[in-house]
């Protein structure tokens, strides 16, 4: 249930389905929820190998999430750590591909349980923003050889009851936030999982049947600072142009002084 309402801000009335798994739980995906877990990505790949078909992993307590770029992942309790795992059996630029569906599966799922109001966008390649602060963050971990991924972890964060402190991220990061901190409405991980189990279902479905065009078109529509100038910070560089999109291998696509660069790994920063 919504603890206030700050009307001024929304129009819109949330939905909250509250300790109500829809009985929409894909077909074939396994659901394992535990109390406690070091990292639910670490748990994916210790449990792929009983694994029938693809799981979601949830826990109510994790004591060591993991971040991209080898950074921690605080989870305050009440706050949703999950992976889903897969044995997609594909390459590797396939498997990149599916963290676009998360990003968006994560962002619908919120918008289906909070109302077309909340204001949610997302920033490349994966993370889901409200009010313009970092509310979620996705992880995708691999095992495999020869360029094919044997196990897939996708591992979702999000900041439903608390946020960490700006102290506890790095220099120029977004302002972290919370769904509660800056809205006002509770939601439950279970809730959560159960309709992003959906949205991701969905997603897969989708770009089985029409590949990545339609996901990353659905992607854009929701991203920020479209056409707007950006930087991207490699390991090596730091190239500042104009965020002209995405193409079909999920690279970020920067205009800038040299042109036309497509980039596959950067942290984004949006200054100002
Ligand atoms: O740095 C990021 O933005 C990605 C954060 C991903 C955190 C999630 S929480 C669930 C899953 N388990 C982990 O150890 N990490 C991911």
């Amino acid at each position: 249930m919504p603890r206030r309402w700050p009307r001024s801000r929304w129009s819109v009335k949330p939905r909250l389905r509250v300790n109500n798994p829809p009985a929409t739980w894909p077909q074939g995906v396994a659901r394992h929820v535990l109390d406690r877990v070091d990292s639910t990505n670490a748990e994916a790949f210790r449990l792929a190998p009983t694994l029938g078909g693809p799981a979601w992993i949830m826990a109510r307590e994790q004591q060591a999430g993991r971040g991209r770029r080898g950074r921690a992942w605080t989870d305050p309790p009440g706050n949703f750590a999950a992976t889903l795992v897969l044995r997609p059996q594909g390459a590797a630029a396939d498997a990149a591909r599916l963290s676009f569906v998360a990003a968006l599966a994560v962002h619908d799922a919120l918008r289906d349980l909070c109302g077309p109001a909340l204001n949610l966008s997302l920033k490349w390649p994966n993370d889901v923003l409200l009010n313009g602060g970092k509310l979620s963050g996705i992880l995708l971990e691999s095992s495999g050889a020869g360029g094919q991924v044997a196990v897939l972890a996708i591992g979702i964060g999000v900041n439903l009851a608390e946020a960490p402190e700006p102290s506890e991220v790095e220099a120029g990061a977004l302002r972290p936030v919370s769904l509660a901190g800056e809205t006002g409405l509770t939601m439950t991980p279970d809730d959560l999982l159960d309709a992003l189990a959906v949205r991701f279902d969905e997603g897969m479905r989708q770009m089985a049947a029409y590949g990545f065009a339609p996901i990353r078109a659905a992607w854009l529509a929701r991203a920020a600072r479209l056409g707007e100038t950006i930087t991207a910070r490699t390991g090596t560089a730091e190239i500042t142009g104009r965020f002209d999109g995405v193409d079909e291998t999920g690279a970020l696509i920067l205009t800038g002084p040299r042109g036309r660069q497509a980039i596959s790994a950067a942290d984004i920063h949006f200054g100002g």
